[in-house]
């Protein structure tokens, strides 16, 4: 962190389709309020973004400010230069999962003023690591979806209505319909099973899609994940496993299984994986936390 230097405000424009601009003006106002120097930065791809992102970190920044929803974070976690460095964020996407993980504002002019009064005192945050064959390692906040909740985010991204978290519900209701299981086969340390299931999913923090709690007791600080394992039912065994899974009360359910882990390896045949909203690709997976290795101004 340079004192001297500004911080970078990268904005995602498409966020929430359109809400990443309108809030970036708030926030640089902010930013000029409190008398802090702070540069935006804003690609006309998530490629330029990452691009942008990364040549602003080498010319130097005090610290690096997100406004986006959780897909942004997920981007710009995949540039080694700004993981570096103190991160804050100003939720302005469609889930803002991340967000909610640590109650930030909702308000821009709020955010800021938290996340300039987290300076001298920012949290250390886990982060997760995916590490596939062929493929550089992708590095995630929130969590890895391989199954039915990745169905689901594919299935939301492509619906282009500013409807925020009903994105997700309606994408879910369209899943069920369609519903399948699947083979998954899961490594820890030495030890391996196989289930047939509808989701392998590794949280960090709770909450995926907009708020549904799937890992309720998962702590960004333990340098541990949380290894979600839903095993198949009939579709409205399922219907009411997801029913208790949105009120958190899913946990003890004979269908769900929740393993904090430090690594796991997971095998899902063709399944693709979303990682912080956004697709991440097919397996095989291995996931590995990282502890602490998140500076986050909260
Ligand atoms: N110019 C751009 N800059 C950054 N990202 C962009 C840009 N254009 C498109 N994107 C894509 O937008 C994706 C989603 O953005 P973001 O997460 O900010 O909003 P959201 O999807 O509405 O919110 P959430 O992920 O919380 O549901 C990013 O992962 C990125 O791939």
């Amino acid at each position: 962190m340079r004192d001297d230097a500004p911080y970078g405000v990268v904005v995602n424009p498409s966020s929430a389709l359109g809400r990443g601009a309108r809030v970036a003006r708030v926030v640089l106002a902010s930013f000029q309020a409190a008398g802090v120097d702070a540069v935006e930065i804003t690609g006309v791809d998530a490629a330029d973004c990452q691009a942008r992102v990364r040549a602003a970190c080498k010319r130097g920044l005090r610290g690096i400010v997100l406004v986006g929803g959780d897909g942004l974070i997920g981007l710009v976690l995949q540039v080694a230069e700004a993981r570096a460095l103190p991160i804050g964020v100003v939720p302005a996407g469609s889930g803002n999962d991340f967000a909610r993980q640590f109650g930030l504002p909702r308000s821009p002019a709020a955010a800021v003023a938290r996340l300039l009064g987290s300076e001298g005192a920012p949290l250390s945050v886990d982060l997760g690591v995916v590490e596939r064959p062929g493929h550089d390692p992708h590095w995630f906040a929130g969590g890895l979806s391989i199954g039915l909740d990745a169905a689901i985010n594919r299935r939301a991204n492509a619906i282009r209505l500013p409807l925020g978290p009903l994105r997700y519900h309606l994408a879910l209701l369209a899943e069920l319909a369609v519903l399948k299981s699947r083979r998954f086969v899961v490594q820890i340390g030495a030890r391996e099973h196989s289930f047939m299931g509808i989701l392998a999913t590794v949280m960090n923090t709770r909450a995926i899609g907009g708020g549904i709690p799937l890992a309720p007791s998962a702590s960004v600080h333990d340098g541990m994940l949380d290894l979600v394992e839903v095993s198949h039912g009939s579709k409205l065994r399922v219907l009411s496993v997801l029913g208790l899974l949105a009120r958190a009360k899913h946990e003890h359910l004979p269908e769900v299984t929740i393993t904090r882990v430090p690594a796991v390896k997971i095998e899902a045949g063709d399944e693709l994986a979303f990682s912080d909203g956004e697709l991440v690709g097919s397996g095989p997976f291995e996931v590995r936390v990282a502890p602490g290795a998140l500076t986050l101004l909260a």
